[in-house]
Parts: C-alpha cells; structure tokens; sequence
C-alpha cells in the first residue's frame, strides 16, 4: 500500500504516473508479476478515482497531512470503497504503511479511518455532492465533454473510469488468427475474435504469460489502435510516413500489413529505441530516425509519400482510464496548446504527402478542439484537401467502451 500511495504522492506532485511507475520498478527488479500488479491496481484505480476520495477526506480532516500520507489516506478509502468486506485489514496496512513513512502520522491515519468507517454510510452523499466527485472529473474536462457531446456525455465519463479491456494483434507474417486462439486456449487464456487480426482478452494478463510474444507473434495494442493500420491501408511497394512513430504499435502494424516501405520519425531519442526494439521483436525493417517531422530540412529527402501516418500527440483523454494521472495533471488551456502543436505537424507533413496521397489524422482524445475542429480548419486552409469518408461518415470518433479506447481518425486525400 506504501508503494501505490507513494506513486499517487508523485502525480499529486506533477509527475507522470508511468515514469514514476518504472522508475520505482527499476529500483525493484525481484519483484514478482504479483506484486507489480497488486501495486499498479492500487495506484491506478486510486487515480481513477479522481476527487472521490478528497470529498471523503475533505470531511474528516481538520487540517492538510504531508502529500504522503494524503495518497495514502486515498488509497485506503479506494480500498474500503472497493472492498468493504476487508475493512479492517485494510486500516491496518495503511497504519503500517503510516508506521513504516512517517511513524508522528500514524495515530492520524488510524484516527481518520476509522471515523471514515463510522460515517460510511455517508460517503454516497457526500461524493454526490459535487459533479467533480461524483463523475471522478475535472470540472473544465466534464465541461468540454458536455459541450462537445450532450448526448453521450456521461456514458462517456463512466468508460473512462472502468478497467481498460486489454487487445492483442495477431503479427499476419507469423501466425494465423486461429492458430494464435488456439496457441492462448492452451495457455488458459480465453480470447475473442474482433477482427482480422484482433483478440479480445476476457481477462487482462501479465505479457510474460502471451504465449508467442517473446517470439513476435504476438503484440499488446488496443483494438481501437488497431484500426490506424486498416484505414490508411498501405498497399505493397508504396513510400509510407509514420511521423511521430514511438513506441512503434502502429508502425509494426502497416509493416504486418504490407510490403512498404517506411520512414518511422520520432522526435523523443529515448522513445524512438523502442520502436527499434519493437520491430526487432517482430522481425520488421524500417528506416528511424529521431527528427521533428516539422522540420523538413533536417529529414526529409523531397521524395513524396504515398502514405501519411500523422499519429499526432494530444491530451490522451480517450485513454484516460490507462493513464489516469491525466484527469490530475492537465488543465484545461493545455489542450489549446495541443492544437497548436497539432496544426503545425498536419501542415508540415502535407507538403510531404504525394498528390493523391492518403494521410490519416489520429488522436486518442475526445476532445473536439483536438478533433473535428482541428479537422475543419485544416480543410479551410488547404483547397487540396478532402475527407475520405470512414464507413459513410467524414470522420470517425471512437468512444472508449468494453472493447476498446476513445480515437478519432480523419482521412485526407490530396487532389491529383
Ligand atoms: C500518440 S504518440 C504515438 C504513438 C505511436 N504512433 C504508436 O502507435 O505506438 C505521439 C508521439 O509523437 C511524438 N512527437 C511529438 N511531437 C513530435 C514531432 N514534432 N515530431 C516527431 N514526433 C513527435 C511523441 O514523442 C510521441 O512519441
């Protein structure tokens, strides 16, 4: 419990939930797949839980705890919400884990807890008190979802508070689809089809225990990912483009799917080794290079493109239920300078796209700042630009849900 409550300290304190999770992993190597899981489960499902727990504790303390004890105090009551029936061990760990950190605090701890406890029947009211809480949301994040989507809205938010589903694609160079089911029936592990390439796991598991990963069969991604690859469709012998390439998913997922051959440009040195790892792992070639894709003089030959994957970075709200530390540590202004960054990468990369070319704009977000609107202007200012529908509509927005996370992709053709 020390450990999930010192990675919530981390992101209440600014930093990324995953940095600090392999960080404190690296320190750790012995650590059995049991208790890096047991660790991430706390920490995660704490932060999904965005301003439940506050409300909880806004009622019981009298004064601000160090941040320490504060994440503690977070994910104990994650904990006794999750599992009531355990209650009682449940304090006790978190009065060690007190003992054990700041032993002045662990009289505190004790006496918070279990006043929490007395007024548990309480605890609905007082989370359902404002929306913050009750959704387990930033205000601006309820906002924009609101306003961009008065419909789904609320379906939207509870999604992005479950456990993500965990997706597996079939590397086509290596397996069949129904050699891989069978190969993980084996392995006790129960799979559904969900397309050409894509598993649905019933249960997530430890990637040691994929039978055929070591050997790049296999490949952990997201079946909503998954569909970068089926619409931009490299054809075999064309010149394809993935411009902000790391850690490479999607990269190996055009490479499985035709002969192409393509330039992975990464702007950040250390994300652009695991694209590299990742195709070694799979046995698939590409050119890498660690570049700014805005910055065509420092890597672009003039040889045009058949194919574009703009793969652009963005607020990751539709993956949020992954990377949870985001409901904490983004503000609502900077996703207008994810736009930014966004229209000038779109830009860029359209002088490199050959006329009759396909580029695919994708973000993980939800947010239609980052989305349709991006879209729109990018059509305003390029009379060379068209949309090519996906599946009957100008664009796809793909809401998380028990199958896959929240993308959007757009598909832009340049006249002849
Ligand atoms: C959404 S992630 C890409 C995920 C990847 N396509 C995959 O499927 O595995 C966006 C990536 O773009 C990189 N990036 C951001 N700005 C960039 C730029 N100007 N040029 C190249 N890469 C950039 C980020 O470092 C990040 O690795």
């Amino acid at each position: 419990m020390l450990c999930a409550a010192e990675l919530v300290a981390c992101v209440i304190d600014g930093s990324n939930l995953t940095d600090s999770f392999e960080r404190m992993l690296d320190a750790r190597p012995g650590w059995p797949d049991a208790t890096r899981g047991a660790v991430r489960d706390l920490a995660w499902s704490t932060l999904r839980d965005f301003g439940r727990g506050d409300a909880i504790l806004d009622r019981l303390l009298h004064s601000q705890p160090p941040t320490l004890i504060r994440a503690l105090l977070l994910v104990a009551i994650q904990r006794l919400r999750q599992r009531p029936e355990h209650a009682h061990t449940v304090v006790d760990q978190a009065v060690q884990a007190a003992a054990t950190a700041m032993p002045g605090l662990k009289g505190m701890v004790n006496g918070v807890l279990r006043n929490a406890l007395r007024q548990q029947s309480e605890w609905a009211s007082w989370i359902g008190a404002n929306p913050v809480s009750a959704q387990a949301y930033p205000a601006w994040w309820i906002e924009r979802v609101r306003a961009g989507m008065p419909e789904q809205w609320e379906a939207l938010l509870a999604a992005g508070n479950q456990r993500p589903p965990m997706a597996l694609r079939v590397n086509r160079r290596r397996c069949t689809l129904e050699a891989a089911l069978a190969e993980l029936a084996a392995a006790g592990i129960e799979a559904k089809r969900l397309g050409d390439a894509t598993l649905l796991l019933a249960q997530p598991v430890a990637v040691a225990r994929l039978p055929g990963y070591a050997e790049g069969r296999l490949s952990v991604q997201d079946a909503g990912a998954q569909q970068a690859a089926r619409l931009l469709a490299p054809r075999d012998g064309e010149r394809v483009l993935d411009a902000c390439a790391a850690p490479g998913g999607k990269t190996a997922h055009l490479l499985e799917s035709a002969d192409v051959e393509l330039l992975a440009l990464e702007l950040d040195p250390r994300r652009a080794q695991r694209i590299r790892a990742n195709l070694d792992r799979l046995g698939l070639q590409a050119e890498i290079r660690v570049a700014d894709c805005c910055d065509l003089r420092s890597w672009w030959d003039g040889r045009p493109f058949d194919r574009i994957l703009a793969d652009v970075p963005c607020s990751a709200s539709g993956v949020v239920r992954r990377h949870p530390d985001i409901k904490w540590l983004r503000r609502d202004e900077d996703i207008a300078g994810f736009a930014t960054q966004q229209r000038r990468i779109v830009d860029a990369l359209w002088q490199t796209l050959a006329p009759g070319g396909t580029m695919l704009y994708v973000t993980c977000s939800v947010f239609e700042q980052e989305n349709a609107a991006q879209i729109a202007r990018f059509l305003d200012r390029h009379a060379d630009a068209e949309c090519v529908p996906i599946d009957a509509s100008p664009d796809c927005q793909l809401l998380p849900d028990a199958e896959h996370d929240g993308f959007y992709f757009a598909r832009l053709r340049k006249q002849a």
